[in-house]
């Protein structure tokens, strides 16, 4: 979507939003120009008529220049109303389309660029600030209409005066040169805001900043937020100050030429070639010619931060319509037969930084699938890739032999069911944190139960002063919850997809003590069992710990980006390998703890 075709879409939004509130502010805006002209000739008449003693011409026109001011005032007061009526209509609907586009992002990969993240961070909210461009450009028009009206009449008075309009010119562009600067340095300081902005989450998030007031790291953050800030309040005094001798500049010719109009049109008085009424006229004239111009360059600026917005409230229709037409010619099958493979898929999140390399596994449909490995060895990163989240970069995935990138993204995610480690936390009702799983099931009480007792969360539910009615989060005054319970609540939402093809499990219990771990695993497998029966369902459940997975039917050791081991806990023990001696070592400390306990 280029510009001009925003500008259009936006126009005709407004318009079927509010036809009346349009109608007006056009129709004022005409007034609006037809009185500048009225009152100009009015003056000019008035003026000639006072200087002939011809009275009742004087009174006619008199009354002709109070009716085009009392229109000026009392229209351009009604326009700023019925402006801002329109402005913060068209602002919901942006704010709201905003969100949806960028909810339309699927790959990560992309969001996670740190140029995308920028313009994303600078139209998300920008809804105000177009729909305010928009109808500035509308007052910027009719300002220069105004201009050439003022501009005629002088012309008619004295020819001469055409000057005065060649040096408006770069009065009225060089400011655009400024704002030019100004945009510039707002996109280059915006890194520096997002990072202020996560610095002051660290600082003020009741989360992140117990940990960073134990840890002693206020003031160096604050040091660090400080410093972003000033860098980007340096680029942006910079370029303010630049734009404001640039268009200094551009205001000091025309206030020369100015003082040579009225050099002139003086000599011509006093030489007889020019009515003394014509220097009022005139000075009154070249005033209004100056106050319009600069109301030109104010509509341009305020103009400019909209319409900078507006490039990337495009840019976002673009990246979102590339989501959006992506061609997904294969069809998701009703339940797996054969399973999900991966050939040779390897995966990297930027230039050097390969996380997976020529991976090749079969994950057998209804099959449990536990994947291990240390830290870093790329787990996330696999599941990640088997939701869709990102697309490998080399090899291909296949769904019973259909390849999962023909396989259209959202009808993919409708058929998966996921929980990862740094779950959501949904603040609104328990019934709605946990139906968001399936917004199809949202008002079905029975799906909900039944995913509550599946995530294993029944007993939370029931230390809830209004059980499922319960609000959660006690930023809006609900009851805050343990992170193992929010956890449980995460593994609930996860449980409500019917009849998933993919079941990712990513880290689930981490954050569970020993015993709730071990009931909250199997319930997770005689769910995926059933599953299984039902679609051939693969789970894949992401671990460190290997008392959990070892019934797992295929265990994956991930290592250094490659699959290091794979069988069941029999094969991989008598393997003896990376599997065998991690087991080992975590059973031992495991009795040693417990031998300490006895
Ligand atoms: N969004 C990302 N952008 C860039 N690099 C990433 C991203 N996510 C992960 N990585 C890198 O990829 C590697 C593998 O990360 P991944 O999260 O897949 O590992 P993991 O095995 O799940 O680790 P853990 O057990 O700690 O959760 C790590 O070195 C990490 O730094």
């Amino acid at each position: 979507m280029s510009r001009t075709e925003a500008l259009r879409r936006l126009y005709l939004l407004s318009w079927r939003l509010h036809r009346g509130p349009v109608a007006a502010y056009l129709a004022l805006t005409v007034c609006d120009i037809l009185a500048t002209g009225a009152f100009a000739l009015s003056l000019r008449e008035l003026i000639q008529a006072a200087l002939g003693k011809h009275l009742a011409p004087a009174l006619y026109a008199a009354g002709g220049a109070a009716l085009s001011w009392t229109v000026t005032i009392i229209g351009g007061a009604a326009r700023g109303n019925v402006g801002n009526l329109l402005t913060e209509a068209l602002s919901r609907e942006l704010d709201v389309e905003i969100l949806q586009l960028i909810g339309r992002f699927g790959e990560l990969a992309r969001t996670e660029r740190p140029e995308h993240a920028d313009r994303t961070a600078m139209v998300r909210g920008s809804g105000e600030v177009i729909a305010h461009g928009i109808w500035t450009l509308v007052d910027g028009a009719a300002t220069i209409v105004r201009l050439v009206v003022v501009v005629g009449i002088l012309i008619l008075v004295a020819p001469v005066l055409l000057v005065l309009v060649v040096l408006l010119v770069p009065a009225l562009l060089l400011p655009r040169r400024g704002q030019r600067r100004i945009r510039a340095a707002a996109v280059a300081g915006a890194q520096d805001v997002r990072l202020a902005g996560h610095l002051h989450t660290l600082l003020t998030d009741p989360a992140p900043n117990t940990e960073v007031r134990i840890a002693g790291a206020g003031p160096a953050l604050h040091a660090r937020a400080e410093q972003a800030w000033e860098r980007v309040a340096r680029r942006q005094a910079s370029a303010q100050w630049a734009a404001a001798g640039i268009g200094a500049s551009g205001w000091a010719l025309f206030i020369l030429g100015y003082t040579a109009a009225m050099l002139l049109i003086v000599h011509q008085v006093t030489t007889g070639r020019a009515q003394p009424g014509d220097v009022l006229l005139i000075a009154t004239l070249a005033g209004t010619l100056r106050t319009q111009a600069e109301g030109a360059v104010r509509a341009l600026h305020r103009t400019a931060d909209g319409m900078s917005a507006l490039d990337a409230y495009t840019w976002l229709h673009r990246e979102a319509g590339a989501t959006v037409t992506a061609v997904s010619p294969g069809r998701i099958p009703e339940r797996l037969h054969r399973g999900i493979r991966l050939h040779r898929v390897s995966f990297d999140y930027g230039p050097g930084r390969e996380v997976l390399r020529e991976v090749d596994l079969t994950l057998p449909a209804g099959s449990t699938v536990a994947v291990v490995g240390e830290h870093g060895a790329g787990k996330t990163t696999l599941v990640k890739l088997l939701c869709k989240l990102y697309e490998p970069t080399g090899g291909t995935i296949t769904v019973d032999e259909v390849p999962l990138a023909e396989l259209s993204t959202g009808a993919w995610w409708q058929r998966t069911t996921a929980s990862f480690q740094d779950f959501a936390r949904f603040f609104f009702v328990a019934r709605e944190s946990v139906g968001v799983g399936d917004l199809a099931a949202l008002d079905d009480d029975q799906r909900i139960t039944r995913a509550v007792r599946d995530g294993d969360a029944e007993q939370v539910i029931a230390g809830l002063p209004d059980g499922l009615g319960t609000r959660l989060g006690r930023s809006f005054g609900g009851a805050e919850l343990s992170r193992g319970q929010w956890q449980r609540i995460a593994l609930s939402r996860a449980a409500m997809r019917v009849a998933p093809l993919l079941c990712v499990i990513d880290e689930p219990t981490a954050s569970l003590d020993a015993r709730s771990e071990y009931a909250v695993y199997q319930r997770q497998l005689t769910m995926a069992k059933s599953l299984a029966g039902t679609a051939g369902t693969v789970t894949v459940v992401v671990s460190h710990r290997f008392s959990t997975v070892r019934t797992a039917d295929l265990i994956v050791v991930l290592g250094n980006g490659r699959i290091v081991e794979q069988g069941d806990h029999e094969q991989l023990m008598a393997l003896g390998g990376t599997y065998a001696e991690l087991y080992r070592l975590q059973a031992a400390a495991y009795l040693d703890d417990r031998s300490a306990v006895q």
